[in-house]
């Protein structure tokens, strides 16, 4: 479990974010699917990450440090419909710079609503990590909201249309912030890549 979580800095410029010395795993989604909520509900601190029930809360590339040992980094969200046209390109720029050039980036968490039908916006998002090799990992968020059995149907049907496109189920978690689902799992996740990591490093 995580014993310190601790906001480091907040950047618009990924050249900007803290040195590469320590591992990060990123979080990304639509805009309100619940990535700030969730980063403070592993990190077991209310308000670290600000959530809104607002779209485009969280604006600029935010590292927590994690134990001393590691970085979880919250993300502004894409998708958002009423943003200008000129702020959707300085988010491209922005996020695309983030997840392309970060050695340190070992998992990027993709937050995918898991109440809505397949989003052609999230299919479009984990294609283009595919294409640019940024390790990317599903996390179903919100899973409270539907109950059990109507959330698998549509869990799975968003896993059917990534299938059509990897030839695999990518890997994927189904969380709830308010009810504190799949922390465990996500942590242990985490923590074996982060192992992995500081191994590979010698
Ligand atoms: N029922 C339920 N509501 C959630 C859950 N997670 C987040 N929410 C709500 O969804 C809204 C958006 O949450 P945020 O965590 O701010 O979403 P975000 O993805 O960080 O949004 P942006 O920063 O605007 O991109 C808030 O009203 C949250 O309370 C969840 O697991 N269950
Ligand atoms: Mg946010």
């Amino acid at each position: 479990m995580i014993k310190k979580a601790v906001f480091s800095v907040s950047n618009s410029d990924y050249t900007k974010c803290p040195k590469t010395d320590k591992p990060e795993i990123a979080f990304i989604g639509r805009s309100n699917v619940g990535k700030s909520s969730l980063i403070n509900m592993l990190a077991g601190v209310k308000d670290l990450a600000k959530t809104s029930g607002k779209p485009g809360k969280t604006q600029l590339i935010n590292h927590f440090e994690i134990d001393g040992r590691w970085y979880m980094v919250d993300l502004p969200g894409y998708g958002y419909a009423v943003v200008s046209k000129s702020t959707k390109s300085s988010w491209e720029k922005m996020i695309r710079g983030y997840l392309t050039n970060r050695a340190n980036l070992i998992a990027v968490m993709v937050l995918i609503d898991s109440r809505l039908e397949p989003q052609k916006i999230d299919l479009e998002f984990i294609t283009w990590c595919g294409e640019h090799d940024v390790p990317f990992v599903l996390a179903f968020t919100k899973a409270d909201k539907l109950g059990l059995e109507k959330t698998k149907v549509s869990i799975q049907r968003f896993l059917d249309a990534a299938k059509e496109i990897f030839g695999e189920e990518p890997q994927y978690f189904i969380t709830s912030a308010n009810k504190r689902e799949g922390k465990e799992e996500l942590i242990r996740f985490f923590e074996a890549e982060i192992s992995e990591y500081y191994e590979a490093l010698g």
